[in-house]
């Protein structure tokens, strides 16, 4: 299994990222596709392990799946066997997508419940509610969810009891195709949500109400294959931002949509970053600045994001004083904590909120990612620790950071990737 070498930055980092493409936004468009017969096309595609457990499991439904340099075209017309197995769903949760067009297009299929959960439990009842508030019959037996419907779905009204991200995407999804009108109320915000509904409507789906929380569909009898941009990847985006904190460097992103990243660069503002931001591009400067704690609690879109909340938290640890960290979407997504504490942190961790005692210097160490965004806390971390730090478990980076180490070089940040096992083996 990979690994990555951080070793300390000799000097601040200092330059410029082109973001890529939005693994969360892909993902539910690649399943979108099922929704038709024929070959849908998604561009602006990261290269990326996620991209890929998608695709295989597209594959096992009956899709042929090929593209180019950033281009995946989904061809559904060999579509004959309506279940995602276990093997692939357990890697991946978002493979859990595949039962809203599934059902809604072909009245059945069985999906196994997505399992090993990264940080603790992520239920997916509300994505079960909702398709039945849609009219499908749900049931889960031996790990799996058989969904069926007597001809189309009949359409119906949800209420989300909380925003959830991935239960929008099923819910809608089966939406676009049921016989009569479904309304969508405390629809999830984020900007992959605006992301798949411009695709659903560039196969022919009338879905009102984009960009608020309440999304009105009338249902069609079918949909045409679509076409898709995916939007710039914000996560990966706020991540090399960072670095530029974490280290009292610059970097300027490139090819984003700044309103998507407004609450982090909020927070990169309050901590006393300078923040400058152009059409498309957003650049935090923390040269010479004498940053300061801050209380951060994650939301829903747009307010802070969970996915961002580990990348700063390591930022926090740079910088003297108590800051306070709330993760209110995730209320335990906090297994970088102790990684973290073996650099020489001192956090704090009472509920779903860390006390971070920051200023401390860290030192390098072997640790190990529990999940994607913990993994960047910790090379984010190894950036500043004294010495080298060893990072196992990479794979989980791999799912969500395209040519990582590449775009670290490039604002002089060295994080070399080796396998532990190849040299064993030599
Ligand atoms: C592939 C993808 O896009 N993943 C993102 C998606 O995950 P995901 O879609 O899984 O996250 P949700 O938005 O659904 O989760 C939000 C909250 O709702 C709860 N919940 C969710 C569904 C459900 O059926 N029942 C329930 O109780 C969750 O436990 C959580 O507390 O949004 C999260 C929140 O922005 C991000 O961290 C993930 O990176
Ligand atoms: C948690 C994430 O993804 P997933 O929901 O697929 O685990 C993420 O992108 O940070």
């Amino acid at each position: 299994m990979d690994q990555f070498i951080v070793p300390q930055v000799k000097a601040p980092v200092n330059g410029e990222v082109e973001i890529s493409g939005a693994k969360n936004a892909v993902l539910a468009v690649m399943a979108a596709a099922l929704l038709a017969d024929g070959v849908s096309e998604i561009t602006n595609v990261p290269h990326l392990k996620d991209m890929k457990t998608m695709s295989d499991v597209l594959r096992v439904i009956g899709c042929h799946i090929n593209g180019g340099s950033h281009v995946l075209r989904i061809d559904t017309r060999g579509v004959d066997h309506l279940e995602a197995p276990y093997e692939l769903v357990k890697t991946m949760r978002a493979s859990f997508y595949v039962l809203g067009p599934l059902v809604a297009r072909f009245g059945r299929c069985r999906v196994s419940l997505p399992g090993g959960c990264a940080w603790g439990p992520r239920p997916v009842d509300l994505h079960l509610k909702g398709l039945e508030a849609l009219g499908a019959k749900i049931t889960v037996t031996h790990g799996y969810v058989e969904a069926t419907c007597q001809g189309r779905l009949p359409g119906g009204n949800f209420n989300f009891p909380i925003s959830s991200v991935g239960a929008t995407v099923n819910v809608l999804m089966a939406a676009t195709l049921a016989k009569g009108v479904s309304v969508l109320q405390n629809a999830a915000l984020e900007p992959e949500i605006d992301n798949l509904i411009d695709f659903l409507t560039s196969m022919g789906a009338k879905i009102q109400g984009r960009g608020t929380r309440t999304l009105t569909v009338q249902g069609v009898e079918s949909l045409r294959p679509g076409t898709g941009v995916t939007i710039p990847d914000r996560i990966e985006a706020g991540t090399f931002l960072c670095a530029a904190a974490i280290t009292r460097g610059r970097v300027k992103v490139t090819r984003i949509i700044p309103e998507h990243i407004a609450s982090t660069l909020d927070a990169f503002r309050e901590i006393g970053c300078k923040v400058n931001v152009g059409a498309d591009w957003a650049e935090v400067d923390a040269r010479q600045q004498e940053l300061k704690p801050m209380s951060l609690v994650t939301l829903p879109f747009p307010g802070f994001p969970t996915d961002m909340q580990a990348p700063f938290m390591a930022t926090l640890l740079s910088i003297p004083g108590n800051s306070l960290v709330q993760d209110t979407v995730y209320n335990d997504r906090f297994k970088h904590v102790a990684e973290l504490e073996r650099l020489g942190a001192s956090i704090q961790l009472n509920g779903n909120t860390a006390t971070i005692k920051g200023g401390l210097p860290l030192e390098g160490a072997d640790i190990m990612g529990s999940d994607l965004r913990a993994s960047a806390a910790l090379v984010l971390a190894g950036l500043i620790a004294e010495g080298e730090t060893t990072i196992s478990r990479i794979y989980h980076l791999d799912r969500g950071y395209e040519d990582f180490e590449a775009k670290m070089a490039k604002i002089g940040a060295t994080v070399k990737r080796f396998n532990p096992d190849a040299r064993d083996a030599e």
